[in-house]
């Protein structure tokens, strides 16, 4: 199979890498023999082009692997090559998570393959999982830590007292944050993995416009700190849930009890757990960002174009509106002292006040959050998850 890479950075470079240098005999077939980069990158690589038309128009080019990142130009670019009838893979959860539904009809008019494993999860094969999950099982709740680099971070902080902004960087030296980190930090990418976790899963589009997303941008070792000494690790948390027509998700740090699998997964690796009415909880572990990883995914997905398993049709024919219906405990961490008759308990902690909330909704939530006028704020639920 003739391959090309869009985009020859941290993910692209390790695609090239694996298919060129690794022997194994599933990888002998595979021949990388384009890469597009930017005019300036065109010294890295004698197979570099600028140009996408040398690469859609190319009549011996089967895949296009597409790793540059964004919605555009990858959304016009991933168009083309399946419009010309290359099978695309892509990692750009950002532009998956927009065009699921596009992508995948322009794939199955043109009999070719949309694979987006490496999207979700980077190394874990969570796609696949959750596709072979729903041969037997409706799937109706899905949750799990979907990103490397506030993994990381909230990681360091808690295992080594680090601060936020030293252990950001050092995630962006390794490769794991987004160009602009703040997709990370603020949830847009857990937001994004839990559309397409939720189109595989409940063969619905979900709006993250509806749901609730905190992130961990204002989070501070005293936080950290005050959550220990209550028994708790923080970690960040997508979720979503089906119940008939509706369906609910969250994207927020959840406070784990420390003996709590969650509790316990480090550096940049995610967890993510499905859950079936036969299977019951299941839980996929591994690398969620990091160059080989994610490229092995990618990878992996490239080798499936010609197994009959990658098949599985994606439908999006369930209907499904938000609606606010679980009770959770929330804790907010805010500079103002707001009085309402969803808070059991406030804390005062150095001119901070912890409010601790009655089980409410995630509309209740919402009010309450609003109500902080705070621009520092920091929200985190208690997690309580059965399996
Ligand atoms: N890093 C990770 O751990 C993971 C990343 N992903 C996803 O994989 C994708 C790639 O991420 P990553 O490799 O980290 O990002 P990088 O920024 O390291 O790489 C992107 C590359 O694409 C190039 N590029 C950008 N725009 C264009 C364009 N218009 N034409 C040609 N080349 C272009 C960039 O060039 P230049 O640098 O010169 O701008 C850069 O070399 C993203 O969608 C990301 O979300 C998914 C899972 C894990
Ligand atoms: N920035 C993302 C990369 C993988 O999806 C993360 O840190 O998880």
């Amino acid at each position: 199979m003739k391959i090309a890479i869009l985009g020859y950075g941290t993910i692209g470079t390790g695609v090239y890498e694996i298919i060129q240098q690794y022997t194994a005999s599933d990888l002998q077939d595979l021949e990388v023999v384009k890469v597009l980069d930017l005019p300036q990158n065109k010294d890295k690589l004698d197979i570099i082009t600028s140009d996408i038309n040398d690469i859609v128009l190319d009549p011996q080019i089967d895949c296009v692997v597409e790793v540059m990142g964004g919605i555009h130009p990858a959304y016009e670019f991933i168009s083309a090559a399946l419009t010309n009838k290359k099978h695309v893979v892509t990692a750009n959860k950002a532009v998956v998570a927009a065009h699921i539904e596009e992508f995948t009809a322009l794939a199955n008019k043109n009999g070719v393959r949309f694979l987006f494993e490496a999207s979700t999860g980077g190394g874990i094969p969570w796609i696949a999982s959750l596709k072979k999950a729903k041969r037997i099982d409706d799937i109706h709740h899905f949750y799990g830590i979907f990103n490397g680099t506030g993994n990381y971070i909230l990681d360091a902080m808690t295992r080594q007292g680090k601060d936020f902004d030293v252990v950001l960087k050092k995630a962006q030296e390794l490769g794991y944050a987004e160009a602009d980190p703040s997709a990370d930090i603020d949830g847009y990418d857990v937001q994004n993995k839990v559309v397409i976790s939720s189109a595989v899963a409940f063969n619905a589009l979900v709006d993250m416009k509806e749901f609730l997303c905190y992130g961990i941008r204002n989070i501070t070792k005293a936080d950290i700190e005050y959550f220990k000494n209550l028994g708790f690790t923080i970690k960040y948390i997508g979720e979503a849930t089906m119940n008939q027509n509706h369906y609910e998700a969250f994207v927020m740090p959840n406070l784990f009890d420390q003996s709590a699998v969650e509790a316990n997964i480090n550096s940049n690796f995610n967890i993510a757990t499905l859950n079936g009415q036969s299977i019951g909880p299941l839980k996929f572990y591994g690398q969620g960002a990091g160059k080989l990883p994610t490229a092995n995914a990618i990878v992996q997905d490239v080798i499936d174009i010609e197994c009959p398993h990658t098949a599985y049709n994606l439908d999006f024919s369930n209907q499904l509106t938000y609606k606010a219906v679980q009770k959770n405990a929330f804790v907010i961490r805010t500079n103002t002292k707001v009085e309402d008759v969803n808070i059991n308990k406030v804390e005062e902690v150095a001119s901070n006040y912890y409010l601790h909330t009655k089980e409410i909704d995630a509309d209740a939530l919402r009010e309450l959050v609003d109500k902080c006028n705070d621009k520092g704020v920091f929200v985190a639920k208690v997690a309580k998850f059965e399996g």
